[in-house]
């Protein structure tokens, strides 16, 4: 008998297969004496399993690619530093400890001196931890923390997933994520988008779902449904197969140019948004140069890192996003530890007032950066709140040779007042992960307020309208480079809005692509009209998807 739960629908599409479940958390062994003829025995089972632990997570970084590889490499470093398990060995031949036991207390011992070190190498702790229980796993013969990696695609089963987790999620074997746990804008939901895995998150009831029974989800409807009709699974698998691909010109159905552009972070980013057939990069995020280190990157350091970017798409628009410190991206080089509200403190175009050293430098390496690459390149400032901010960044700019400088709007002030903003600058990009933040006064980072934190917020729409009009009126394009630009519903209310590019993670394009390819600007307008006449976000989201319901349901979203 089929059962269908519901929950947040966080990232579209369906899927169907067999259930696999997270393993619990790995137990803190208890604290046992071994007879001494034991010692040599446990002093070999330790070896043995910090060997393996050490060669499989090799292994599984030389697999992936990315930020997961990055993650990766380091909890590998720490399994193949001999530290821990010497330590550990000393502790079964000192106290007879098991080695179980063993191991978690020389973690334990292992984690105080990094945390008494302070960042960056306190970030180690959770890398020790990590290692300390496949190691105790392996040992025990349970199952290991983290992701698990059956020999066939699955829906992966989770109360949330930490961050590490989802990094290591490969969607060519994940074909789905169901979360009991989390929110429309956390981790987890995140991720499952950029990586187009749909995913629906806080499900009621997906405790009870078991490892190997079959289960089919829809990520754009928000349903799970357990044991469901062996006909609806071949349907979902059908379209799962029949995946879209997108043609690399964004229109609606009359016509109106619509760019869709990627999100880049780094190189490899760039490889994935010229195989989406991204037409160009709306938002690159330049802090991956900046970001793990104690000094700040020299110029022709960062000349070599952006012109790996800019190479990927000559003659193809680039904007460059200057260094966005502070906040959720904190760098000691630049912000202060210490602020009491860091999100608004001294981040993003504000660090320019108090390093201003730093943003020049960076000018001046996107400029040589330019200079020697063929891609069209414009810049901007993130965080600005004003007009003066504004004409402070297109002069500075400006300084470098560096002609087309933007603002994104994620701030209200400046959404609120974007006729002044636009009379300074040249085009201009909304940041809706922070305009939604600072709208609602709710932190990003917070799942509990997931609920509020959603771009169907009619004030998020209302701002989203005054800054568009406030370009329109200097005849300034503006864009979305936010995750509401994933969102293939919302695009078409964002394009009624008044927004001719989005900018999102390379997976999400042909999504979005696919449905604005089926709406004409009037209906867009008038879907943009149908959300901002309600007073809820639910109601403003369900009201859209009735609305273009065939589109939906023909796409399969
Ligand atoms: C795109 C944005 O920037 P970031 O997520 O890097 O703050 C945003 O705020 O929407
Ligand atoms: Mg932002």
């Amino acid at each position: 008998m089929s059962m269908t739960l519901t929950g947040a629908p966080v990232s579209p599409g369906r899927a169907a297969g067999p259930a696999v479940t997270m393993p619990d958390p790995v137990p803190e062994p208890r604290t046992t004496r071994l007879g001494s003829a034991d010692v040599e025995a446990a002093v070999e089972q330790l070896a043995a399993a910090a060997a393996s632990v050490r060669d499989d997570l090799t292994e599984r970084a030389g697999q992936v690619t990315g930020t997961a590889a990055d993650l990766l490499a380091v909890t590998a470093a720490i399994a193949a530093d001999p530290t821990l398990a010497a330590d550990a060995e000393r502790l079964v031949r000192a106290d007879r400890l098991t080695p179980e036991r063993a191991i978690w207390d020389a973690a334990r011992a292992l984690v105080k001196q990094l945390e008494k070190l302070g960042p960056p190498l306190s970030e180690r702790s959770r890398d020790v931890r990590d290692v300390r229980d496949r190691i105790v796993a392996e040992l025990i013969g349970v199952r290991p923390p983290g992701v698990p990696r059956p020999d066939h695609p699955f829906v992966l089963v989770a109360d949330d997933l930490a961050p590490a987790d989802t990094a290591t999620l490969d969607p060519d074997v994940v074909l789905g994520v169901v979360t009991s746990g989390g929110g429309p804008t956390s981790h987890t939901a995140i991720l499952a988008r950029a990586l187009g895995i749909p995913a629906v998150v806080a499900v009621r009831g997906s405790e009870e779902i078991r490892d190997g029974e079959t289960v089919l989800l829809d990520g754009g409807a928000g349903i799970v449904v357990r044991d469901p009709a062996p006909e609806t699974v071949a349907a979902a698998q059908q379209r799962e197969a029949a995946r879209r691909s997108f043609d690399g010109r964004g229109r609606t159905a009359d016509g109106t140019r619509v760019e869709l552009l990627a999100n880049v972070a780094d190189p490899a980013g760039a490889q994935a948004a010229i195989e989406a057939s991204a037409e160009g990069v709306g938002l690159f995020r330049t802090e991956f140069c900046f970001l793990g280190r104690s000094t700040e990157p020299a110029v022709s350091e960062q000349v070599a890192a952006y012109r790996r970017v800019l190479a990927a798409f000559p003659r193809r628009k680039v904007v460059v996003r200057t260094l966005d410190a502070g906040a959720d991206k904190p760098l000691p080089f630049v912000t202060s530890d210490g602020e009491p509200n860091p999100a608004l403190g001294v981040r993003g175009l504000r660090t320019a007032a108090t390093r201003p050293g730093v943003l020049d430098r960076q000018l001046q390496a996107i400029a040589t950066a330019a200079e020697a690459e063929n891609a069209e390149v414009w810049v901007m400032a993130p965080m600005v709140a004003t007009a003066a901010e504004t004409a402070e960044f297109v002069a500075a700019c400006s300084r470098h040779g560096l002609k087309t400088a933007g603002v994104m709007i994620e701030v209200p002030a400046a959404a609120l007042r974007s006729a002044d903003v636009f009379a300074h600058a040249a085009f201009g990009s909304l940041g809706t992960n922070d305009l939604i933040q600072y709208t609602l006064a709710a932190d990003r980072m917070l799942g509990e307020l997931a609920a509020l934190s959603t771009p169907w917020q009619p004030a998020v729409l209302d701002l989203v309208r005054l800054s568009c009009e406030g370009a329109a009126a200097h005849g300034r394009p503006m864009g979305v480079c936010g995750e509401a630009a994933a969102d293939a519903t919302l695009g078409p209310v964002l394009v009624g809005l008044g927004v001719r590019s989005l900018s999102m993670t390379p997976r999400a394009l042909a999504d979005v692509a696919a449905v604005l390819a089926r709406v004409t600007l009037d209906e867009c307008r008038e879907l943009a009209r149908l959300a901002l006449a309600q007073d809820d976000p639910v109601e403003a989201r369900n009201a859209v998807r009735d609305a273009i319901r065939p589109v939906l349901t023909d796409l399969g979203l």
